[in-house]
């Protein structure tokens, strides 16, 4: 048995959680995140957006989205940008290690759309321009993992 999930459906209520920190960068994310899932046929009104101050904050309000029963996936974008001190290697190392864990306790997939990136013209390379966008990936892996574990169960 072969089992894989589709990369449409109507049927998929989904959550967002973005950090504030480097808007610049985060605004890109969420709209690529926003195309992927419209032109996947997830309905708007099916879709929420919640922001917050840093992307060391994702992992509460991801979880809360995730423990709430309003959602069938959640989305984190941020943008963590290297600067002068370790305060960077704190945020990622927290923030992946955080994110990583909702999904494992709480059976709901999470997407993990923070960049982590030395510098802006990274970010800015993966939030829509020559990288592609992490957001759109994400919206699309969002949707498969939905599918996916819906024909597992
Ligand atoms: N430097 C970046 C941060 N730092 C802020 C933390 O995420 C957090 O909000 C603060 O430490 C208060 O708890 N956040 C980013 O998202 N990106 C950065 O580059
Ligand atoms: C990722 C960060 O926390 C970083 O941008 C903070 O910059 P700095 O290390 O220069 O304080």
């Amino acid at each position: 048995m072969i089992y894989e999930g589709k990369l449409v459906n109507t049927d998929i209520r989904v959550g967002v959680v973005c950090a504030r920190f480097n808007e610049l960068v985060v605004s890109r994310l969420l709209s690529g995140a926003m195309d992927g899932l419209k032109r996947h046929e997830i309905p708007e009104e099916n879709i929420d957006v919640a922001w917050c101050p840093g992307a060391f904050e994702i992992p509460l309000i991801a979880k809360k989205m995730a423990l709430s029963g309003r959602y069938d996936t959640v989305i984190c974008l941020g943008a963590v940008i290297r600067g002068a001190t370790s305060h960077y290697d704190y945020v990622c190392a927290e923030v992946s290690k955080g994110i990583a864990a909702i999904g494992l306790e709480t059976g709901v997939p999470v997407m993990f759309g923070v960049l982590t990136t030395d510098s802006i013209e990274q970010a800015l390379e993966r939030a829509g321009s020559k990288g592609g966008n992490k957001g759109y990936d994400c919206a699309l892996g969002a949707i498969e993992m939905v599918n996916l574990i819906r024909r597992i169960e």
